[in-house]
């Protein structure tokens, strides 16, 4: 028998997935539980804990120390083959050392299933976007029967149905009738048909392993269907599938005075986020365009690149713009492009983002519509130009749009339009109807009757891995 005092935490080696997951460390640290927060050790190197509860463990995941050649691939190739045994002797270390109760799987690190039930230990998943990619992502047998995809999830295109080329789901099969999601926005839709197919079969590991888990702790709102709960049928029929909303809870959570992040390689990064503050204060309120793609995208385009720096020189508004340094996504700026700028515009490889959208000055955020991102920008009621590039992003951005009424979608990178969506979401009528609907959304989501019903969701977690694990 296990007392819950110890779980283990392994989150998918991605910031965004890291991020959440470091804060449901903290949280489940309040209610008196050591975690062990289990990365590989490419990752583990960018964090730090100061909180001897928060326990950060590196897996040997079979990479060189400065081996830069890791893709969502070669990552996935590390996950299935080097990391299951290396975890597994760190959970039977710690059973000997005194028990883990649990291990929290995120449901894209699916391959740490197994390893939980070798070693004899209760395995919960954590999901770590919103519940509607959930349910597009465990709706895939139905969209299969039902013709909207091919086996290889392709999706099918059928004449009678065609709506812009791409079919709209069945409304009651995933989604609030406003979403509007269609086969374009399915998440393995990705790159090359030969990439998307890869990402599928991702897709139906992660079903295959995690559809027999008990308990989910999903790091959104419950309420993202505007007041509709929704759930699959076929996840309503499948055992007792016990799901927790903790992500207003997570978000809530301070975690700057306990956990480091060193992600950001420049070598005095206190500095580097002071200027990027002291630059921001100097800025009138809601003048600002803050550009982010979040952290885990690949490149876009060098052209793209091209009409985004053009389009933000003529709107003739500041702007902050996170820009990684590889040459793939710099190589577009135009020649001296920083110094005509340098007054007006900041380009930066990293910003302290949470800092960064408190600020008055931000009017609004181009974004990536990242999960992280997009709960957090609701956080601090920034208004959203939105430019999904990836995976979930298509979801959540019609979510964005299309259900909750707080940003605009960029039909394209093109300067013209970039131009248009800028004027739009930054003056007029339409950007102060959007601002009021963030400000409602925001009550919604981090209101304190959420956030202390998501404590309790927490407290609910822990109670039934306790009685799990006594009986
Ligand atoms: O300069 C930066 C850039 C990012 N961040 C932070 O990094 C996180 C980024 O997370 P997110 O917005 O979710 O984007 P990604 O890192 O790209 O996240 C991946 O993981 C998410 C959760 O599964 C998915 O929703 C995304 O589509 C996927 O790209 C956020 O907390 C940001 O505040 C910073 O602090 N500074």
């Amino acid at each position: 028998m296990t007392q819950v005092t110890s779980m283990v935490l392994v989150p998918y080696p991605a910031h965004g997935h890291i991020t959440p997951m470091l804060r449901l460390a903290r949280a489940l640290r309040s209610l008196g539980i050591t975690s062990i927060v289990a990365l590989p050790d490419f990752m583990h190197r960018n964090y730090n804990s100061t909180d001897d509860q928060v326990i950060i463990e590196p897996i040997p995941s079979g990479f060189k120390e400065n081996d830069d050649a890791k893709d969502f691939f070669s990552i996935d190739a590390s996950m299935e083959k080097i990391m299951p045994g290396n975890l597994e002797r760190i959970v039977r270390e710690l059973e000997f050392a005194g028990g883990v109760a649990c291990l929290v799987v995120d449901l894209l690190a699916s391959w740490a299933v197994g390893v939980g039930q070798r070693c004899g230990v209760q395995v919960a998943g954590f999901w770590p976007a919103m519940f509607a990619t959930y349910r597009v992502v465990f709706a895939i047998p139905e969209l299969i029967l039902n013709g909207f995809i091919s086996e290889c999830g392709i999706p099918i295109l059928h004449h009678h149905h065609k709506i812009n080329q791409d079919i709209i789901l069945e409304r009651d099969l995933l989604t609030s009738n406003q979403a509007k999601l269609s086969t374009k926005d399915l998440p393995w839709l990705v790159g090359e048909p030969s990439s998307q197919k890869s990402r599928f079969a991702f897709w139906l590991r992660v079903i295959n392993r995690t559809r027999s888990l008990p308990w989910i702790l999903i790091n959104s709102f419950p309420k993202e269907d505007n007041n509709k709960i929704t759930i699959l049928p076929s996840l309503l029929s499948n055992h007792q599938l016990q799901t927790f909303h903790v992500g207003p809870l997570m978000l809530s959570i301070n975690d700057k005075k306990i956990l480091m992040n060193n992600i950001n390689n420049s070598s005095n990064k206190k500095e580097h986020d002071k200027s990027i503050i002291q630059w921001l204060e100097k800025q009138e309120p809601c003048t600002v365009i803050y550009i982010s793609f979040g952290t885990w995208v690949g490149p876009i385009a060098k052209e793209k690149i091209i009409e985004l720096a053009m389009a933000l020189e003529e709107a003739k508004r500041p702007f902050l713009w996170v820009l990684k340094e590889e040459k793939q996504w710099r190589e577009g700026l135009p020649e001296g492009y920083l110094d005509r700028n340098a007054k007006k515009g900041k380009v930066v490889a990293w910003a302290p983002q949470e800092e960064v959208l408190k600020f008055q000055a931000v009017g609004c955020y181009l974004t990536h519509c990242g999960w992280n991102s997009t709960m957090e920008a609701i956080r601090h009621e920034k208004r959203l130009l939105c430019y999904p590039i990836s995976g979930d992003q298509f979801v959540n951005c019609n979510y964005i749009v299309g259900v909750w009424g707080i940003g605009i979608k960029l039909e394209g990178l093109e300067r013209g339009v970039i131009l248009d969506g800028i004027e739009k979401i930054m003056v007029g009528r339409e950007a102060e109807m959007i601002q009021k609907k963030v400000s409602e959304m925001k009550v919604r989501v981090m209101g304190d009757e959420e956030i202390c019903a998501t404590a309790s969701n927490l407290e609910s977690f822990v109670e039934v891995v306790r009685e799990a694990n006594s009986g």
